[in-house]
């Protein structure tokens, strides 16, 4: 059997990881129709490519399906409960670098900090009687970072693409979603709270701690953690 090495299948994400894995002599390409999710590896032995969405690969690894995995932090945080148990981190590969922040309407003048938000949201329910929204798909890290800031008056509502026009289209007052140029927060008139961002993710090889090797597995791990450094 073969190490199984888990990579996201499409956009940027799979493509930097392309480039991190030749600069280290290791070609890894898909094989087969453009559509067709089937990889190949070339430049070391025993290792298998499983192409896969960038959101399951923390599952996979977590369900021990995958040895390795390349994704980001904030997914693996954010899918896998005490994510270090799970998983070990094998090495940050320097892109898919991005922030998880909290954003406002950029016309809320006297909402710029969290303590901000939570008066905000107090007056929000009295007005309106009902809980603020914030869009997200970060559910367990936007949950946990606004408990351990006393923050308590607000609902998530569930967005799993195009977070920063929930706003606009009046389904959320405020979004917590990843940034990276800042583009999209702009675009859509909303400003990031300013105390710091909840994470700063990047993408990152991960490796499994409960997948089950076997002995040949063990020495095609050696030789690929050899290579890559
Ligand atoms: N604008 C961005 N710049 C840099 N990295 C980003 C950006 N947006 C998302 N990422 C990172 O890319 C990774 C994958 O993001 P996302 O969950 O959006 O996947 P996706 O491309 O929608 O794929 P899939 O839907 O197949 O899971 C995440 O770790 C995320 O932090
Ligand atoms: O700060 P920026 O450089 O503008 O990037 C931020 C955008 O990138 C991601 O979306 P993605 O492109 O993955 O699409 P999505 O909305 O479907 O998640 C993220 O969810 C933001 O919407």
């Amino acid at each position: 059997m073969s190490i199984k090495l888990g990579v996201p299948s499409k956009g940027r994400l799979m493509d930097k990881t392309f480039d991190w894995f030749r600069a280290r002599g290791i070609e890894l390409s898909r094989t087969g129709s453009e559509r067709e999710y089937a990889g190949a590896v070339k430049g070391v032995g025993g290792v298998e490519l499983v192409l896969l969405s960038a959101g399951e690969i923390p599952r996979e690894l977590a369900a021990g399906r995958i040895h390795l995995g390349v994704t980001g932090t904030d997914l693996v945080r954010e899918k896998l409960g005490r994510w270090e148990q799970q998983v070990q981190e094998v090495a940050p590969l320097g892109f898919g670098q991005a922030d998880l922040i909290i954003a406002v309407p950029g016309c809320w003048s006297d909402v710029d900090t969290l303590d901000d938000l939570d008066a905000a949201a107090a007056a929000f329910r009295q007005n309106h009687g009902f809980r603020m929204r914030i869009a997200t798909k970060y559910h367990r890290l936007v949950r946990d970072y606004l408990r351990e800031n006393g923050v308590a008056d607000y609902q998530l509502v569930d967005s799993q693409g195009a977070t920063e026009g929930t706003v606009k289209n009046l389904t959320s007052e405020a979004v917590a979603d990843i940034t990276s140029t800042g583009e999209t927060l702009r675009a859509n008139h909303l400003k990031i709270l300013t105390d710091g961002p909840i994470l700063r993710s990047q993408a990152t090889l991960w490796r499994s701690r409960v997948a089950v090797t076997s002995g040949d597995e063990k020495v095609a791990m050696r030789a690929l953690l050899n290579k890559l450094g």
